[in-house]
């Protein structure tokens, strides 16, 4: 996955006009520009689509989200970071580095659940988790422990973000 501009995670893509291009030419180009590499995308790689949400609930949405998913040996995986982080158009501006995303638990509560615990664009959270049962990367028993204790986690960082609010608040109140 990626850390975008806004600080969100999120897959590579971005806007396709069906008009102009295929949904595949348009995910290529994208691709290119956030990864730096030439990847061919075909329809057979389509797993899903659906409405993409409204950005505020007062407006309504005429996107719709398509996801496809390619599975690629460790090698290709590697050259791709490494394109990434050079030679992509995007690096450092529309895209600010790739994340790996560890699908393990360590026994201290680190890996998936702390990772599912940050803040994704639009569905890009469900989109993972779909995937990971969808290709039999994890267990769904883990998964779910992973799901369950991310929520947690995110009691607690919320907690943690008003006691920092609070020090800059007080700090704020010294000038
Ligand atoms: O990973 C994602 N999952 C679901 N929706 C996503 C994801 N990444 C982006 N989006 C949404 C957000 C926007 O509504 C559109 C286009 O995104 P963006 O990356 O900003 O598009 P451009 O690169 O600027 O074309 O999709």
């Amino acid at each position: 996955m990626q850390m975008r501009f806004d600080g969100l995670l999120g897959f590579p893509g971005g806007y396709v006009n069906p008009s102009e291009e295929t949904l595949e030419a348009g995910l290529s180009r994208e691709l290119l520009e956030e990864l730096g590499v030439a990847l061919p995308i075909s329809a057979e790689d389509h797993v899903d689509c659906c409405h993409a949400p409204a950005s505020s609930p007062s407006s309504t949405s005429r996107l719709i989200s398509h996801f496809y998913v390619k599975k690629m040996e460790e090698e290709q995986i590697k050259e791709v970071e490494k394109e990434a982080a050079s030679t992509a158009t995007d690096h450092g501006q529309e895209v600010l580095g790739m994340v790996r995303v560890p699908l393990y638990n360590t026994k201290n509560g680190g890996g998936l659940a702390p990772f599912l615990s940050h803040s994704f664009i639009g569905n890009a959270r469900s989109q993972l988790v779909d995937s990971l049962l969808r290709l039999d990367m994890i267990a769904p028993e883990e998964l779910h422990k992973a799901l369950a204790h991310s929520l947690k986690i995110h009691t607690h960082t919320a907690e943690d973000l008003q006691a920092a609010l609070m020090r800059t608040e007080a700090k704020r109140n010294w000038f």
